[in-house]
């Protein structure tokens, strides 16, 4: 599929071309109840950029991710991959959960999980091969993680434990990167060198979409920003959207003028 046909707000009917995007979201709308907690948000990632997903607590950033890979099934709205949908694209996209939500007391050593990663490249089989467990311990050295791969998951530090889930995202070879705060809870180094990889990705024209809370950090980590506030605050280049009147209307008096002010 290479056109998108979507509703205007008169219920026209118009096409648009999203091949170029790797994640385009159009009136999405996501409701866990009754209530609607994301109103008809319409974004589009650039290819070969990273972007911040910025915006208060309970403003929706986590549940546009999961509509975005389909883990969450909106309401309303339309999700597409590459202008197709979300399916036929799974393999290209890889996703770092935040680390609250995966049980660390699962008994699985820190190789298998990063193995997980190759699961659609082994196939039904699941025959692990001396260039698997390559790959594997290639993907641990990348995020500095090499000597720990017989470790029990549940056995490492935070910072730690997100290094590894981005082991696992590095392996399956994804062209979209999708991750929900991979910076929460993390030391200086862990964040650095989450941040090379991240860029270092970018840089190979892959595309990286990150949900981050820090905006002491937005101008040197990212090229894009999408601000939510239960709806689309605004999006674009850092330099064009990522300013003191679009924070203050997307987070209200809920934080420090001094943290806005570092904003153009
Ligand atoms: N599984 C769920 N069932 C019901 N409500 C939920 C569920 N998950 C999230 N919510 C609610 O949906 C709203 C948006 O939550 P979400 O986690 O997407 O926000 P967020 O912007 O990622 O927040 P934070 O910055 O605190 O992580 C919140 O009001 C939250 O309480």
């Amino acid at each position: 599929m290479t056109a998108v046909e979507l509703a205007t707000d008169n219920g026209q009917m118009v096409s648009e071309n999203l091949t170029g995007s790797p994640l385009a979201l159009r009136g999405v709308t996501v409701s866990y109840g009754s209530e609607p907690v994301v109103f008809s948000v319409d974004m589009t990632i650039e290819a070969g950029t990273m972007t911040a997903i910025i915006g208060p607590n309970g403003a929706g950033k986590s549940t546009l991710l999961k509509a975005a890979l389909g883990i969450i099934k909106p309401l309303a709205g339309r999700v597409t991959t590459w202008g197709g949908s979300l399916d036929s694209q799974r393999a290209r996209i890889a996703y770092v959960p935040q680390r609250a939500s995966i049980d660390w007391d699962f008994p699985t050593q820190v190789r298998d999980v990063v193995m997980m990663g190759l699961f659609r490249e082994l196939g039904l089989l699941r025959r692990v091969r001396a260039k698997h467990h390559a790959k594997v311990m290639e993907c641990l050295t990348r995020v500095g993680m090499q000597d720990f791969a017989d470790r029990q998951i549940g056995q490492l530090s935070g910072g730690q434990q997100q290094r590894v889930f981005l082991a696992r995202a590095l392996a399956q070879e994804a062209d979209l990167y999708l991750l929900d705060e991979p910076f929460a809870g993390v030391d200086a180094a862990t964040e650095a060198a989450i941040i090379t990889v991240l860029k270092e990705l970018r840089n190979e024209g892959k595309t990286v979409v990150a949900v981050h809370h820090d905006l002491s950090t937005v101008e040197d980590y990212f090229d894009r920003v999408f601000l939510i506030n239960r709806r689309r605050m605004g999006e674009g280049s850092v330099e064009a959207a990522f300013t003191q009147d679009a924070l203050h209307a997307t987070y209200g008096g809920r934080l420090g003028d001094g943290l806005i002010a570092r904003a153009g």
